[in-house]
């Protein structure tokens, strides 16, 4: 128990503040002057004891006889609730020297009614009616209800997401009605009772609430604790898996080829009479050795699937054009791989052509830190043709080599877990999910949690058409029969109960389509400061755009310059151009910030950006996005302010009070007029003055607005010059988030 209030322990006795206060007093407590100052625990408990009486004290006595008397049978009692009048229902403290009297009571309760108790609440009802036979007529008791209970709100609280405005309700002892009001008319937040807060808003109330609210992240693996129990971690167990791999590159450089071309060899090698299946990769093996190629290629799918939250590529293959060398989209890849901190082989296409240039492609990457091993740097580079299959099987050797590298394991005798990678409902098959596993082996049968749906898999068909009965850990295998379409980058679980998995499945559902509502908080200049300041933020990652490759530079070194030894600015991805839907991707799934010079945003890509909270600045001045930046790190950014008007107020009598100075007698002509309110006196035309009100009365009452129709008086702070017809501007200052266009 913590400190208690003068006026609660009161009320809980039923007796006056003053009285206890007296009662401190006497006990030595000559601190307590007042109902709100507070008392110990164990004073109050010595303070209870005082007020306590015995079972023979004759108070109580009389007490117990009250209640004995009035105590009404269960089943009068419900009957006279269904006549209960609204006004009825109010909740009384009765005096303890009030005597309770009813209306035609029965003699029994005559008797018995003399003296009411002090300690309890009671409530009149209304009871009997027409129908009493006995006792014609309304009559009134008084019954004892449940005194409400009084909690102490604790002043820091630890609060697990999701939080909703129940959980915040219960927490802090404020009820949810409040909550949602509070919500909606200071933070334009609309919410249910059961609607899931973002961490921002949790926060703002546990300011305004005068609570410390510590935010502590569930885990997203911990809603599948129960697997997590089954699931082996014993480095024994552990084996070497195949590599997963995505072609990213420039249009036309022959990612597309170079897949082709490893299936049709690589897979006609192994799995004599296999037919292609397009189940969103395909595993290939030479030599007792796999690689797990993802079949769609470009950065977009790859970016797309992160910002899901699935990380399935472990190695990119950039391919670049030997005749074309580095261009846009290649840069674009490099960096989106970067960004998600997947190592890069290089795999320079097209040789057999002509007018292939291998030496300056890698000068290009070179550039680009993509420094060849040969000329002493880190990255992998291999010369392939996808006509002529050159260089394919160096590149098998590279990944293998890689996944060593990263030791790259998995469990083969955990229950699998994987990925989705497409998703449909087929004719025949049902819900036809495409996964790739990650760890552990799916069998025939196996009871599968997946994202928001859950099933068994009846029925598995790998990428060679072949149905199979179990496969191990980075298996491509097209899955059926699930409940529902589960979606691309879903994670599954095999599981143990299918109950507990359409439980899970349903809460998650649930969840989901209450999260939506909470929009994931990305960075953004405006809670860029709070962030670093609650240590969220070490890094500000930002994606520039702009004009020329000149600006790009510049910009480049002057947001680098911004790193200071505690955050650091990292510039994601930087190109010519305007911002695409590939960008905001990018932004989504690595957090970034945006950043145009003299550039927009395609609408799609903006579309999206407000989709996913993504912000992008828009600057045409470097100074300008430097200082903006520098300004957020150092939470100085200042909200933009405008002037909105709120009413036009004639000023119809003056009226002279000495002392005081000039009252103005006005008509509110439109809008309104609040007591706040910033005010501009204008005769013909002209501003007279610019201030502030001192007051504003409807008649002699002070009031907080005037709507237009009605008169009012109002005073404006230190100024007299006011005249009949001169008009009062009603004007505020609203502050805005800013958002820099070009
Ligand atoms: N000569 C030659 N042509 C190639 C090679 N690889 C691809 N091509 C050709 O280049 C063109 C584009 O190849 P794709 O495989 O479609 O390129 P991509 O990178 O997948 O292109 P997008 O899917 O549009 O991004 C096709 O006409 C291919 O035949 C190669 O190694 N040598």
């Amino acid at each position: 128990m913590g400190k208690v209030r003068i006026s609660s322990l009161a009320k809980e006795l039923g007796i006056k503040s003053n009285n206890l206060i007296d009662k401190c007093h006497e006990k030595g407590l000559t601190h307590i002057k007042h109902h709100a100052n507070t008392l110990d625990p164990e004073q109050v408990e010595m303070l209870k004891k005082l007020f306590r009486r015995t079972p023979n004290d004759s108070a109580t006595k009389k007490e117990l006889k009250v209640k004995e008397a009035i105590k009404v049978d269960v089943k009068e009692q419900k009957r006279e609730d269904k006549t209960i009048s609204q006004e009825d229902k109010e909740i009384k403290a009765v005096q303890p020297d009030k005597i309770v009297r009813f209306h035609k009571s029965t003699p029994r309760q005559k008797q018995s009614t003399k003296v009411a108790p002090s300690k309890v609440f009671w409530k009149k009802k209304q009871v009997g009616g027409p129908s009493h036979q006995k006792n014609k007529g309304w009559r009134e008791r008084y019954v004892e209800v449940k005194k409400p209970v009084v909690k102490e709100r604790e002043s820091r609280v630890i609060m697990e997401t999701p939080i909703t405005v129940k959980d915040i309700s219960s927490k802090l002892g404020i009820r949810a009605n409040e909550i949602i009001t509070k919500l909606l008319l200071e933070h334009n937040v609309r919410a249910t009772i059961n609607q899931i807060l973002s961490e921002e808003i949790v926060q703002l109330l546990g300011l305004e609430y005068n609570v410390e609210i510590e935010i502590k992240k569930k885990e997203a693996s911990e809603e599948y604790d129960f697997v997590a129990d089954q699931v082996s971690a014993r480095e024994e167990d552990k084996v070497l898996r195949a590599p997963i791999v995505t072609f990213l590159g420039h249009v036309d450089h022959g990612k597309t080829s170079l897949l082709d071309c490893i299936r049709k060899t690589k897979v006609a090698e192994g799995e004599v009479g296999g037919i292609t299946q397009h189940i969103g990769a395909h595993k290939v093996e030479t030599n007792g050795k796999h690689v797990v190629f993802l079949d769609t290629p470009g950065h977009e799918a790859f970016t797309a699937m992160r910002a899901r939250g699935a990380n399935v590529t472990d190695v990119v293959v950039l391919v670049v054009a030997a005749d074309d060398g580095v261009m846009p989209q290649t840069e674009e890849a490099i960096n989106h791989a970067k960004a998600a901190n997947v190592p890069i082989i290089v795999a320079i296409n097209k040789i057999d052509k002509p007018s292939a240039n291998t030496l300056r492609v890698k000068q290009q990457l070179s550039n680009l830190d993509l420094i060849p091993e040969e000329w002493s740097g880190k990255t992998p580079f291999v010369e392939t043709s996808a006509i002529t299959g050159a260089g394919i099987d160096t590149l098998f050797e590279l990944l293998w080599l890689e996944s060593e590298i990263l030791e790259l394991k998995a469990i083969p005798k955990n229950p699998a877990r994987g990925v989705v990678l497409e998703a449909h409902l087929s004719e025949g098959r049902g819900v036809v999910a495409n996964v790739i596993i990650q760890d552990g082996t799916l069998h025939q049968g196996d009871i599968i949690l997946c994202g928001r749906t859950y099933g068994r898999a009846r029925l598995l068909i790998d990428d060679k058409g072949k149905e199979i009965k179990e496969t191990g850990p980075a298996s491509p295998v097209s899955i059926s029969d699930f409940s529902d379409i589960p979606e691309a980058g879903d994670k599954f679980y095999v599981v143990s109960d299918i109950q507990k998995a359409r439980e899970i499945a349903l809460e998650k559902r649930n969840k989901d389509r209450e999260t939506s509502l909470a929009k994931h908080q990305h960075i953004t200049l405006d809670n860029l400061y709070s962030m670093i300041a609650d240590g969220n933020v070490k890094e500000i990652k930002i994606i520039l755009k702009a004009d020329y490759k000149g600006s790009v530079e510049v910009l480049k070194k002057a947001l680098d310059a911004l790193s200071t030894s505690e955050i650091k600015v990292r510039i994601l991805h930087s190109a010519v151009g305007g911002i695409t839907e590939s960008d905001v991707l990018l932004a989504d799934a690595s957090d970034a910030l945006i950043i145009g010079f003299y550039v927009t945003a395609e609408e799609k890509a903006r579309l999206l950006a407000e989709e996913k909270g993504v912000e992008i600045r828009l600057y045409k001045i470097i100074y300008d996005a430097t200082n903006e930046i520098k300004a957020a790190m150092e939470g100085m950014l200042e909200p933009e302010k405008k002037e909105v008007v709120l009413g036009y107020v004639e000023i119809r009598q003056v009226y002279n009070i000495s002392k005081y100075g000039n009252i103005a007698g006005c008509y509110v002509k439109s809008g309104k007029i609040t007591r706040n309110s910033l005010v501009r006196l204008i005769r013909e035309n002209i501003i007279i003055y610019d201030g502030k009100l001192e007051s504003l009365k409807v008649m002699k009452d002070d009031v907080r607005e005037v709507k237009a129709g009605f008169e009012c008086g109002l005073k404006i702070a230190n100024f007299n010059d006011i005249k009949v017809g001169d008009i009062v501007e009603a004007y505020e200052i609203q502050k805005i988030a800013r958002t820099l266009s070009v």
